[in-house]
Parts: structure tokens; C-alpha cells; sequence
């Protein structure tokens, strides 16, 4: 039987920065990366980006695959053993908690003194026809990532969604744009009404009641049209844009935990605020795992730093 001091789950920003801390504070942990856990590589979401420019310590930027290859590098440099595997199943209901590997649900489980989730979480997508074609060509999922780069500077921008989110990157954008288009499906923004105030004084700003995407379209390499069609008047026609931002929401990678520890309504696990504590001693959660708001790679590593020193002191208390 495999028996883990502390255990790891995921591989983001967060992961490896509680890995990182957690090997040299010598808790030997042990961090499971995922075989295409929900559809991302390990390495997490940064993986699916091109440059990253907001990361500090990088000041020409890096590429999101680059930057989670140094992360890995340094969990391994102080000794993290890494797994390629995915935890599909746990079990959180006592001590030493267990966990099984996809394909061995089976077996005998991994067992482990503390767990640290880090699982993350994926932003929804409309799956568009041409949406392949031009994801990180024009489309992206996140504003306040790519909002600032040239490919959307001084050029007209389309966000797709109607609460708060969308509004608040939809104003972001207005800072780079020469526009920036709402796409919302119902007559009304869902977005509290200090937000819908902000978005209407916006000179900026248009939002497109009643409407929604049909498909990106572009020269193959860059997007340069979304094709919406209004619900009322059935309506269709090209809205030319260089950018397409997705802000309907995120899905957090909590399926395997639902009903042993306490999420929110979205499914975001809940950590006592400024820890990474959940519900259950001995387990904590880093990253956009328990986090819908900030949702950045600098945040997850600063919560995954917060979540190897609350496992250490739990270890150390409970030997
Ligand atoms: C397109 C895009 C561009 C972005 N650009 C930026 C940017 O420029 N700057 C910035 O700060 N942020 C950016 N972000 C946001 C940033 O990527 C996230 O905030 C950050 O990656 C979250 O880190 P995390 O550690 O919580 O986990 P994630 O990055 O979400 O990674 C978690 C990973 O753990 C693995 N995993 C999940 N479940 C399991 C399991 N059961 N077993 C084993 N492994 C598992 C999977 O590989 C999963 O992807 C971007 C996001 C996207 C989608």
C-alpha cells in the first residue's frame, strides 16, 4: 500500500508552489499532475495560452507552457515526487485519508496523512464553429490576461455574457479597445445595478440585447468577424471584431470532492477566509479551485504558498 505524508492534486500555478514549499520544508510531498485531468494538460490552464505577461519576474513575458515548466523544474529541484496520474476518486471521511488513481478505483487506495487540492478550474466555451480554429487568434477567455495585448489594442472587441464578470471585462477592455460590444442573450445584463450604470455611461460601450454567437470567423490565422443573430427579429449578420472575450463563468474541478466537503453554490470549494483551510482538517485547496474572483496564475501561487504552510503546521501538530 502506498502511504503519502501530504498529497498533492493538480498541477497549476498553485500545485507546484505548495509543492515547492512543502519540499523544502522537507514534507517530502508527493503531487499527482493529472493525465489530461478535465481536459488540460498538466501544467493546468496556462497551458492552453500563449505569452504571459503579468507573472512578475518575467518582464519580457513568458509562454504559459514555459513558465509551468520552470514551476515543475523547481518542485522537482527540492525533491517533489511528481505523478502523472489523475485522482478520480477520495475519500476524505477519516484519517489517513484515500485517494485512487483513474483506471485503479479498484485497488487499494494511496492513503495520506494531508491533501492539498489545486485542481483548478476551466472557463466555459461556447464551442462555436471556428472557435478551435481562432482560441488565442482573437478568442480568449480571459480579459484582464490578453486584454492589454497589441492583437486588441485600438481595435473593436465583442465580450459574449451578461453578469457581472462580463461587465467588469467588458469595461476593462474599454481601457485598449475602440469598442466593445456586449453579447447578451436576454433583454437585460444580470449584473448588479452599480454595474449596469458603469456599462451604460460607458461612451465605449454597446450591449446587443436579445443576441447570440453563431460563429468565428477570420483568414484561418486571425478572427475578424463574429456572426450573432438577434432572437427577436432573427436578424443575422457579421459583427467584425478583432476580439472575442468569453465571460459566462467557470466550472471548478470539484466533481470528486461534491458531498464531503463544503463548496458554494457554484461548486468553488470553501476555505476559511485568509486560509486555505476547508472543511475537513488536514485538507486544504489553492488556486481557482476555491477562488471565482481573482482567477490568476500570481493569486494560485500565492494561495498554494498559503495552503504548504497551513499543511505543514497541521503535520507538525498532528505526529
Ligand atoms: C487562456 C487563458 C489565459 C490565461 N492567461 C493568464 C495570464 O496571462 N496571467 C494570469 O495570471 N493568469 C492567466 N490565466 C488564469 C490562470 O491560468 C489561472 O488562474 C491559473 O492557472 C489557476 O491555477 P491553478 O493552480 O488553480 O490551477 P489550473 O491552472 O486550473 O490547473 C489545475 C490542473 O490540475 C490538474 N488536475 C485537475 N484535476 C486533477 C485531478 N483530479 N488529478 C490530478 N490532476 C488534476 C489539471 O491538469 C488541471 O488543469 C489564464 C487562463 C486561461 C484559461
Amino acid at each position: 500500500m502506498v502511504h503519502n505524508k501530504v498529497t498533492i492534486i493538480g498541477s497549476g500555478p498553485a500545485a507546484h508552489t505548495a509543492a515547492i514549499y512543502l519540499a523544502r520544508a522537507e514534507m517530502k510531498p508527493t503531487l499527482y499532475e493529472g493525465m489530461l485531468a478535465n481536459g488540460i494538460a498538466a501544467g493546468g490552464q496556462l497551458t492552453t495560452t500563449t505569452d504571459v505577461e503579468n507573472f512578475p519576474g518575467f518582464p519580457e513575458g513568458i509562454s504559459g507552457t514555459g513558465l509551468m515548466d520552470k514551476l515543475r523544474e523547481q518542485s522537482l529541484r527540492f525533491g517533489t515526487e511528481i505523478i502523472t496520474e489523475t485522482i478520480s476518486k477520495v475519500d476524505l471521511s477519516s484519517r489517513p485519508f484515500k485517494l485512487w488513481t483513474e483506471f485503479n478505483e479498484d485497488e487499494a487506495p494511496i492513503t495520506t496523512d494531508a491533501v492539498v487540492i489545486a485542481t483548478g478550474a476551466s472557463a466555459k466555451r461556447l464551442h462555436l464553429p471556428g472557435e478551435e480554429t481562432y482560441w488565442q487568434q482573437g478568442i480568449s477567455a480571459c480579459a484582464v490576461c490578453d486584454g492589454a495585448i497589441p492583437l486588441f489594442r485600438n481595435k473593436p472587441l465583442a465580450v459574449v455574457g451578461g453578469g457581472d464578470s462580463a461587465c467588469e471585462e467588458a469595461l476593462f477592455l474599454t481601457k485598449y479597445a475602440s469598442k466593445v460590444y456586449m453579447i447578451v442573450r436576454k433583454d437585460y445584463l444580470r449584473a448588479s445595478t452599480i454595474m449596469q450604470r458603469r456599462v451604460e455611461k460607458n461612451e465605449k460601450l454597446e450591449v446587443l440585447y436579445n443576441t447570440v454567437s453563431k460563429e468565428a470567423k477570420g483568414d484561418g490565422k486571425l478572427l475578424s468577424a463574429l456572426t450573432i443573430e438577434n432572437v427577436v427579429t432573427k436578424e443575422v449578420k457579421d459583427l467584425p471584431v478583432s476580439g472575442l472575450f468569453y465571460a459566462i463563468g467557470h466550472i471548478p474541478a470539484t466533481k470528486i470532492f461534491a458531498d464531503q466537503l463544503e463548496s458554494d453554490e457554484d461548486g468553488y470549494l470553501k476555505t476559511i477566509p485568509g486560509s486555505s483551510l476547508t472543511s475537513i482538517p488536514g485538507v486544504f485547496a489553492a488556486g481557482d479551485v476555491q477562488d471565482k474572483r481573482y482567477r490568476q496564475a500570481i493569486t494560485s501561487a500565492g494561495t498554494g504558498c498559503m495552503a504548504a504552510l497551513d499543511a505543514e503546521k497541521f503535520l507538525s501538530e498532528n505526529e
